[in-house]
């Protein structure tokens, strides 16, 4: 797959290795697992700079025979030179070396040889005028990664002078891989990039698997539900590197929040558990592995969890509460899911809505610059029941005297946007609303648009993604 977006990082980066011409420079890549750290890596890294992967299934002196080799290899020391120990190898680094020293996937040095970190430290320390030399270590476990750099206790707290955290290419990146994979149709998109996100493998994974140019449905069924499909380990693979062998209530709780389980008392009651039981493992689902996150009523003090990786949702919704089907009966199981994908994708499109909102406010396409953009629901009394009402969209301007109230609905039916905007009035008249206000309808196809409306059907969602990146 040809190398996509990233301009911004890689500037950065090439910005960074000029300063280091001065003075020692270092930074840190983190991101989630697949996101494309070694990829960036490998576009950036030249000819004669060092590429380091720690591998944690090695120990620390066959990965230091490794890299031994490779120095060999660059010709910074000879052939009838050793290196014995990690003093001596960053000493040569030191002494001898100029140019980029990439170290991927860096916090596996915690389980290799942990000694490993306070010599770079100290390395580090001593040449910290030393102009010629880059160091980028990129890590995957976020929580740890960010341990390791942010935390006062661990060694190379504060010698870092950058931190790039590296996010999913976004709506329009994803877009380009598809259009590299004849998936131009926006339907097909729109499945995909609800499941997959803007995580690169999966998008190189169709690529691998010769999927170019089919149905969404048929790509997933080809990766997930066939007897040892690419992607059915994908998940707890994922997740076991970064929960190691603390996993249990994490999973469940994964589940639950996918099945609609939006609060601790809610996740409690679909795990059958005390809450008290969970409050530690779902803070830390939040705050340490940034898996979980809150969705806030905008106008409102409510919030709901919700899972904010795409294929973590994916797989928790439809295949790990029925792991024993997917292991015994995974086609028929594959059927059940596809036909359930419309329904889920029109969930998932309030999320795809935000998201090109947003590329729309940059290029200050929409009525007013909005500072927030959420969800808001709320309450009313109809023949003396409660009832609840759910607005898709609400984008504030910074002063909250401005509004844009939207729905995004992904149908094959054509929308009536003229009854769609009445109803949306009478949910914003619930919302008690008293400043400007402005209306959006996003849908496949739209009939009867109001002309005062903002309009995100088909034909305006393609021109968002084909436009050129700012
Ligand atoms: N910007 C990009 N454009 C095209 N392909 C990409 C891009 N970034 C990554 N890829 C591809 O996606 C796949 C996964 O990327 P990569 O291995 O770099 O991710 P990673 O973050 O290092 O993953 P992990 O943490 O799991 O090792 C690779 O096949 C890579 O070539």
């Amino acid at each position: 797959m040809r190398f996509i977006n990233r301009e911004h990082e890689i500037a950065m980066l090439q910005k960074a290795r000029e300063l280091s011409k001065k003075k020692l420079y270092t930074i840190v890549i983190y991101g989630m697992r697949r996101v494309g750290k070694t990829r960036l890596l490998l576009e950036f890294l030249e000819e004669n700079d060092l590429y380091l992967f720690v591998n944690r299934t090695k120990t620390s002196e066959s990965l230091l025979r490794e890299y031994e080799e490779i120095l060999r290899k660059k010709g910074i020391i000879t052939r009838y030179e050793h290196i014995s120990t990690w003093d001596e190898f960053f000493e040569v680094l030191f002494e001898r070396f100029n140019g980029v020293v990439a170290f991927d996937e860096f916090q596996e040095f915690q389980k290799v040889d942990p000694s490993v970190i306070p010599t770079l430290q100290r390395l580090i320390d001593m040449n910290e005028n030393r102009g010629g030399i880059m160091f980028i270590f990129t890590g995957s476990t976020i929580g740890l990664i960010e341990k390791l750099f942010k935390d006062s206790k661990e060694s190379l707290y504060g010698r870092i002078k950058r931190k790039i955290h590296l996010k999913e290419l976004g709506i329009k990146g994803a877009y380009e891989m598809a259009k590299e994979l004849k998936l131009e149709s926006l339907d097909d998109f729109i499945s995909l990039y609800s499941i997959f996100g803007g995580f690169p493998k999966y998008y190189v994974t169709i690529e691998d698997e010769g999927l170019e140019g089919r149905s969404a449905g048929e790509i997933v069924k080809n990766l997930f539900f066939t007897p040892s499909a690419p992607l059915e380990d994908e998940i707890p693979k994922i997740l076991s590197l970064e929960f190691g062998r603390r996993s249990g209530v994490y999973y469940d709780i994964l589940e639950a929040v996918a099945n609609g389980a939006t609060s601790i008392s809610k996740i409690a009651g679909y795990m059958n558990r005390e809450e008290t039981s969970l409050t530690r493992q779902l803070k830390e689902l939040i705050e340490y592995f940034k898996l979980l996150s809150y969705d806030r009523a905008v106008l409102g003090k409510e919030r709901v969890l919700y899972i904010n990786h795409p294929l973590i949702n994916f797989w928790f919704r439809f295949i790990h509460p029925r792991l024993s089907e997917y292991e015994a009966m995974r086609e028929d199981l594959g059927e059940e899911v596809i036909s359930m994908l419309p329904e889920y994708v029109g969930r998932r499109f309030d999320f795809i809505c935000r998201e090109l909102l947003w590329i729309l406010n940059r290029e200050n396409k929409l009525p007013f610059k909005f500072t927030e953009v959420g969800r808001h629901w709320g309450y009313y009394r109809e023949e003396g029941k409660r009832k609840v009402y759910e607005i898709d969209i609400v984008a504030l301007s910074r002063d909250r005297k401005k509004a844009i109230f939207g729905e995004c609905k992904w149908k094959k039916k054509a929308i009536n946007g003229e009854k769609l905007v009445e109803e949306l009035k009478k949910k914003v008249k619930l919302t008690g609303w008293k400043g400007e206000a402005y209306y959006l309808i996003s849908a496949k196809k739209i009939k009867n648009a109001p002309e005062d409306a903002v309009i995100l059907d088909e034909k305006a969602i393609l021109k968002v993604l084909n436009s050129p990146s700012p």
